[in-house]
């Protein structure tokens, strides 16, 4: 049995929406990112990581590679899946915490839940999404960025 965590920061910017757990939530800003921003899924590829040891996100997707521009988070996600199954384990359970005032999560936490299920292979009631506002202290309560909070137990595959 193995456990990791993983924390990621994103700060807003000019745009329209967020993507979240690969869900698209329309919002009056974006996030600043080399890839799409999803602050759910770079935290749970680092609690999944730190749980195999296999150092963080940033090692194995750089930010310097253009290949990453603008990219599409869940590609991460299942790239990690694959590492796990490589190394003959599998997904526990897996719990986010979500930090921001807005946008509001919840609506969208069981779409989150199914994406992340997808790209793990795993069933979805493995997979936790949860959301706090910060009280508007600090750099989220001022709505400056958003932040996620992950944690993962890995199992024997069998
Ligand atoms: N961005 C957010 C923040 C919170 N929620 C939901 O609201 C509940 C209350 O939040 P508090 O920070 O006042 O404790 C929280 O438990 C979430 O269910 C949300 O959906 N999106
Ligand atoms: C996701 C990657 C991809 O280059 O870049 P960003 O989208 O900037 O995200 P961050 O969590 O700051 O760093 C990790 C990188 O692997």
């Amino acid at each position: 049995m193995r456990i990791g965590q993983g924390y990621d920061v994103h700060a807003f910017g000019a745009g329209d929406h967020v993507m979240l757990g690969g869900v698209r939530i329309a919002h009056d800003q974006g996030v600043l990112a080399h890839s799409d921003g999803d602050v759910v899924i770079h935290a749970l590829c680092d609690a999944l990581l730190g749980a195999l040891a296999l150092g963080d996100i940033g090692r194995h997707f750089p930010p310097s590679d253009m290949r990453w521009r603008d990219a599409d988070s869940r590609q991460f996600l299942r790239a990690v899946a694959a590492m796990i199954a490589e190394r003959g384990y599998a997904l526990g359970n897996a719990d986010v915490t979500v930090v921001c005032e807005r946008p509001k999560i919840a609506p969208h936490a069981d779409a989150m839940r199914a994406n992340l299920a997808a790209d793990l292979g795993c069933d979805v009631g493995r997979i936790s999404i949860k959301a706090t506002t910060s009280e508007r202290l600090g750099f989220t309560g001022r709505g400056e960025g958003i932040a996620a909070q992950a944690v993962a137990l890995l199992l024997p595959a069998r």
